[in-house]
């Protein structure tokens, strides 16, 4: 049984006996989770290789549906809703749970047309409204004063870092309830890195963020809860400043202090 700490109320999203198979294999990669996530605050995934961190995160908002033969039981339950009901509308999910990657995947086109790829196909279509949701984007995603006179130039042209800020921006556009991050910055400089994680703190004002990062100092900056996992299993959540200097489970202390990783 994890030990898992009383969250913050309200609670935005709620996993409940959750276990994953991926196609074609009969190892269970996620076993019985069960987690409270607060609403607005920053939760931290944690754990060694292959522990089963993006997994998890990549099931917040249904990907794993993009490949055949996934199998999954249990809830997630978002709203008063189980996201993993196969009612549940996919498109309208992922715009409410939105996911930034490892690496920046900007579309190539240009910066303001990345912004409002989402707008456009929740059906705005007026050029204010569009111009004014882009600024507002990129002011959310600290990128405005950088890109304010280049806004129909190709994104690619953009450095690491502001491509992933630019990815950012792409997502929050769309006004999204939960922002979920798969180590966004192990492919960056550390100036880069500093800024994305100082987004993530203002962002939460916002929205609730759960973030995969492989950089326990990194959890420790800027998380309110961590999620310590291994060999798919949750061992432990906790308030992120109690959990690094007082973790209840022999696990997670023998990982934080580094007799295994
Ligand atoms: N597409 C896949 N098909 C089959 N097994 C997979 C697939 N993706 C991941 N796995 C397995 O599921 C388990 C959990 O993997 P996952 O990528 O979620 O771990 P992780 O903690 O995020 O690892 P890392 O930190 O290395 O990214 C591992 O045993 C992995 O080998």
């Amino acid at each position: 049984m994890a030990t898992v700490c009383e969250v913050i109320e309200p609670k935005e999203l709620e996993v409940k006996n959750f276990s994953f198979y991926y196609a074609g294999s009969d190892k269970l990669a996620l076993k019985n989770i069960n987690m409270p996530i607060a609403k607005k605050r920053v939760t931290a995934l944690i754990g060694p290789s292959g522990c089963g961190k993006s997994t998890l995160l990549r099931s917040f908002n249904r990907i794993h549906d993009l490949y055949p033969g996934n199998r999954y039981e249990g809830e997630i339950l978002f709203e008063g809703r189980n996201i993993l009901d196969k009612k549940i509308d996919l498109i309208h999910l992922r715009t409410q749970i939105g996911m930034i990657f490892q690496k920046p995947t900007p579309f190539p086109m240009s910066i303001f047309d990345n912004v409002t790829y989402g707008l456009k196909l929740q059906g705005i279509k007026n050029k204010n409204e569009l111009a004014g949701r882009v600024e507002e984007a990129l002011k959310g995603a600290a990128l405005w004063n950088e890109v304010k006179d280049r806004l129909k130039e190709d994104a690619m042209a953009l450095s690491g870092g502001q491509q992933q800020r630019l990815c950012i921006a792409r997502a929050v556009a769309v006004k999204p309830k939960v922002l979920l991050f798969d180590e966004p910055t192990s492919a960056l400089d550390p100036i880069s890195t500093q800024a994305i994680e100082e987004l993530v703190i203002e962002l939460k004002e916002q929205m609730t963020i759960l973030i995969v990062t492989h950089n326990m100092q990194q959890a420790a900056r800027i998380s309110d809860y961590t999620a310590f996992m291994y060999l798919g299993e949750l061992i432990e959540l906790g308030a992120t400043e109690e959990f690094f200097i007082n973790p209840r489970e022999k696990l997670s202390e023998d990982y934080i202090t580094g007799k295994f990783g």
